[in-house]
């Protein structure tokens, strides 16, 4: 099962669902349990609990009164507590009387040299970026990364919002975020925010949430095994055409570059055949003698899904190329100059029955959509999915694939030196050669994405890449993760 991820609105009411646990105060008690669980075992880690110096940062509502629980169970184990009580007169009651008895200690501002702060200022009630109070507390601290203490969110990174990701300013960014039952949106759309998440068991669960299902859109992402597992492996029987074979239209013979990468990607990512079509054949040939390569469409042989667009031009016969390959019952996959020319002419895919997956950065969507991506990029490209009945990869550091009922995948690529000129035309080679093979198009999308982040990761090691380097990623990518099933 895909993992899924709940906006605030679905959180509550899985909650709910639990009746009296959550008016009884188990939820809260089993929350703020595995808050102090998590921390303890970072102290552990670290040298050890006893003497510790932990601070709290606590809000007004109930993410407050998990910090303060979990601040008692730490200075129970000998941990020195020291909490901040943005709004004293509202602090969570329970919460602080428990914290006071295990001898946790409350000031006006955090001390110095402290190894870890919790951030329990807000969680799923949160709305807008930190406020003043908070921010202050914060952003006196030195960063994690250069030798101040680790921050730890509960629930949430306070001002990063619960449902769209959005990270106000200020903010807190998280080392850990601790998470109760089902991770919220935020911990994919927002995740270099949240740091590493980590789910929690409370007893709630995802399968109790019932309404506004249609109303806000669904997001979920693919396991690791999940990816390595649609992935095309040839059977015994099969053959060279038997796999499916994937047309590329890309590039030209003065910017044969985007050709030869979508090429290649296509040659890559899957066994069986890939064809070329376009005037950079014998550029694409010369890197890949593999490529069954042909000038014109009237000279390709059959294939059963096709890449069109990245550097194959906006003119007339681009336009003529769309009509042609659109106009089939074949999946297609349209990139980059075939997106712009697709804006002028949205006719061509709108409500098209064939598998259709449109691949646009930022900029091709704000053309696609008639309006900027803005700040709630999952309901943006849900919107455009449905609208369109087509499906949408929005391409980032999180990537989000919408399928036409709204049903959204996203990946987080975990590291953004993918963000490099011709990253793109690998991608769209990537999943154009999985919908050869047959895969839907949403999946096509998500699991092209995982491989080509994970090559990314790969190909750096912590250094810039180029697209070609990426590319020459691919492969080792796929096999790490097929190997996690054999490992599994
Ligand atoms: N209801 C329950 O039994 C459970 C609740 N849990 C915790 O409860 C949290 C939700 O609690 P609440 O509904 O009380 O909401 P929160 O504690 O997340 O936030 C609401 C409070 O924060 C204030 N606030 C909102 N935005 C702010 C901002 N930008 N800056 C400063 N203050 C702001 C509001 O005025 C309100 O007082 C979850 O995130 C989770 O941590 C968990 O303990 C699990 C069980
Ligand atoms: N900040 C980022 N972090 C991680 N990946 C990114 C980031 N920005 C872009 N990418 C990925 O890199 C690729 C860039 O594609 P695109 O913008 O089409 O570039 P090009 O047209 O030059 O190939 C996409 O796969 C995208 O998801
Ligand atoms: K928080």
């Amino acid at each position: 099962m895909p993992i899924r991820y709940l906006d605030a609105e679905a959180v509550r009411q899985a909650e709910a669902a639990t009746g009296d646990l959550l008016t009884g105060g188990t939820l809260m008690r089993r929350a703020s349990a595995g808050v102090a669980a998590v921390i303890l075992r970072e102290l552990r880690r670290t040298g050890g609990c006893y003497g510790r110096r932990v601070g709290i940062v606590v809000g007004a509502g109930d993410n407050g009164g998990d910090a303060l629980h979990a601040g008692a169970v730490l200075a129970r184990r000998g941990v020195a507590c020291t909490a901040v009580l943005l709004a004293p007169e509202k602090a969570h009651q329970g919460g602080l009387a428990a914290y006071r008895n295990a001898g946790g200690r409350i000031d006006d501002a955090l001390p110095e040299g402290l190894d870890l702060v919790i951030d329990g200022v807000v969680g799923i009630g949160g709305r807008g970026p930190l406020r003043q109070g908070a921010a202050a507390v914060f952003a006196r601290l030195t960063p994690a990364e250069s030798g101040g203490p680790l921050i730890v969110s509960v629930d949430l990174p306070s001002g990063v919002d619960a449902d769209t990701g959005v990270v106000h300013d200020p903010a807190v960014r998280a080392s850990i975020t601790v998470t109760f039952g089902v991770p919220r949106n935020a911990h994919l759309l927002a995740a270099p925010a949240c740091g590493r998440v980590e789910v929690v068991d409370i007893g709630i669960s995802a399968d109790a949430v019932t309404s506004n299902a249609d109303a806000a859109p669904r997001l979920s992402s693919l396991t690791d095994a999940e990816v390595a597992r649609c992935w095309p492996v040839p059977s015994p029987s099969d053959d060279k055409y038997s796999q499916g074979v994937v047309g590329v239209i890309a590039g030209s013979a003065r910017y044969p570059g985007a050709a030869i990468l979508a090429t290649g990607a296509a040659v890559t990512a899957t066994s069986g055949m890939t064809r070329y079509v376009g005037t950079a054949a014998d550029e694409v040939v010369s890197h890949y003698p593999e490529v069954v390569a042909a000038r014109t469409l009237d000279d390709v042989g059959r294939v059963q899904a096709w890449v069109v667009g990245p550097g194959a031009g906006t003119d007339d016969d681009a336009l003529t190329v769309l009509r042609a390959l659109l106009g089939t019952d074949l999946p297609v996959l349209v990139d980059a100059d075939g997106l712009t020319v697709v804006a002028e002419h949205p006719e061509l895919v709108v409500g098209r029955t064939a598998p259709t997956l449109l691949t646009p950065h930022a900029g091709e969507f704000a053309r696609l959509a008639g309006a900027e991506v803005g700040a709630d990029r999952l309901q943006a490209v849900a919107d455009l999915a449905t609208r369109w009945r087509v499906t949408v990869l929005l391409k980032g550091r999180i990537t989000l694939v919408a399928d036409p009922t709204g049903a959204v995948l996203g990946n987080d690529a975990g590291g953004s030196w993918a963000a490099t000129a011709g990253a793109g035309d690998v991608l769209s080679g990537i999943a154009g050669a999985l919908l050869a093979a047959g895969l839907p198009p949403q999946l096509a999308g998500a699991a092209a994405a995982r491989v080509h982040a994970h090559a990314a990761d790969l190909a750096s090691r912590g250094a810039p890449i180029g697209a070609s380097n990426l590319l020459g990623a691919v492969r080792p990518a796929i096999r790490d993760l097929r190997d996690t099933l054999s490992a599994g």
